[in-house]
């Protein structure tokens, strides 16, 4: 028997960074997904290993499940049904497990993910055999939250197997699960976050997890109702970061300057709190979409002013916002910055010429650019067929 999930990444509209310092964000998913498929095999597969492929890295990691009890011995006669924290203890046998696996120099980043799985099925499974599938239409480390949506879609996958989820295995293609199962999948993925991020805020978690477009501050969600059509370009300038040193540097820079840092979280809670404000505001409000959207681009732009107080703006980003600006549209980036992902709005009456026009000189630079549906549906699942 298979199961399979898919989890949608994110962008962030206002509030990155700040919100690990408790400020207010706004985020939407994205209509790109991360897959995770699990399989147990059968007695006569005669199988005794813990497997994880990620085929769009061409990768497979296999560990003997005794080799798994040896390192880690705390697993398996108590299996945890709530959500625990991996204990330094346990990471340091973790990373020795994934060390065994010599993961090529160019992909080293990878150790991240594999020992978030190595905690998160240990902690759900035990010494179960097994082989997990992972394949991601996310580009990693861009900003775009694939290490959420792994996390997510790997925590729904594991639960979908374990006694502390019932799941009717009889429907057909994609479906949700129910609220209890969200909560359950959002608090196991927070904790893969925390071996890949360090001091995640949760923002991620919970929007791959729930979908839609969310309000989050300190860990407390608010689904946001649109009454605007929101149309983003996402630009990636291909410059690879890291999100647990980006967000290490804030912190040091708040240890460094905390009344000045405190008053930028504060500006950036104003500035989610507007933008969420003027996103459901109705329709037939005094405000126009035209003038709604000159607000919201003025206020991308002062969060986007805040993040490079903050220190996580790049010249590639720089680049970005020059190249928009020639074409009166307002950008600002997205997710760790550092490079990564930016997001332009692109207002409801702006041809499609001039969206081209951008695009091509975007492209021009080297830097790649994708319109997704945002807003949509989180964590879905799929019992046995290929959907
Ligand atoms: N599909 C995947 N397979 C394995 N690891 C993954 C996958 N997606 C994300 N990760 C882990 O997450 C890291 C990227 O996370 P991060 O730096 O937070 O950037 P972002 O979340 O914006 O993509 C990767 O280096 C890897 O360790
Ligand atoms: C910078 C931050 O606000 C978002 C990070 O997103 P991403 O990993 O760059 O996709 C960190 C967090 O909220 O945990
Ligand atoms: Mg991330």
């Amino acid at each position: 028997m298979e199961v399979r999930v898919r989890a949608p990444g994110k962008i962030i509209l206002a509030g990155e960074h700040a919100v690990v310092h408790g400020s207010t964000a706004v985020a939407a998913s994205v209509g790109l997904y991360t897959y995770v498929s699990l399989r147990f095999p059968t007695p006569s597969d005669n199988d005794d290993s813990l497997k994880l492929q990620l085929k769009d890295m061409a990768l497979e990691f296999s560990w003997p499940v005794d080799r798994i009890k040896e390192a880690l011995p705390e697993f398996g006669s108590s299996l945890s049904p709530t959500p625990t924290s991996c204990s330094i203890k346990s990471m340091k046998s973790i990373a020795a497990l994934v060390e065994e696996q010599n993961i090529p120099e160019a992909k080293v980043e990878l150790a991240a993910g594999v020992s978030a799985f190595l905690w998160l099925y240990s902690c759900i499974h035990g010494f179960k055999p097994a082989t997990v599938v992972v394949n991601s239409e996310l580009p990693l480390g861009s900003g775009l939250g694939s290490s959420a949506a792994f996390c997510v879609a790997l925590s729904a996958a594991l639960l979908a197997f374990s006694d502390s989820v019932s799941l009717d295995m009889s429907q057909q293609g994609w479906s949700g699960f129910g609220e209890g199962e969200l909560e359950l999948v959002n608090k196991w993925a927070f904790e893969g976050e925390k071996i890949i991020h360090g001091k995640p805020s949760g923002l991620d978690n919970t929007v791959s997890t729930y979908g839609n477009i969310i309000k989050f501050k300190s860990g407390a969600l608010t689904r946001l109702k649109s009454n605007m059509t929101l149309k983003m370009l996402i630009t990636n300038t291909k410059v690879g970061r890291n999100t647990k040193a980006l967000v290490a540097g804030v912190s040091e820079r708040t240890i460094r300057h905390p009344d000045a840092m405190s008053l930028v979280f504060n500006a950036v809670d104003s500035i989610s709190k507007e933008l969420s404000a003027i996103i459901q505001s109705p329709a037939s409000d005094d405000l126009s979409i035209t003038e709604k959207e000159e607000k919201m681009e003025e206020l991308m732009e002062m969060n986007q002013g805040l993040l490079q107080c903050m220190g996580v703006s790049h010249a590639s980003i720089e680049t970005v916002l020059r190249t928009t600006l020639k074409y009166k549209l307002a950008s600002k980036l997205t997710g760790a910055g550092g490079g990564g992902c930016v997001l332009t709005l692109l207002p409801t009456l702006l041809s499609g010429t001039v969206v081209n026009k951008v695009i091509a000189e975007l492209e021009s630079c080297g830097f790649q650019c994708l319109t997704a549906a945002i807003g949509g549906k989180g964590v879905e699942v799929c019992f046995g067929g290929s959907s």
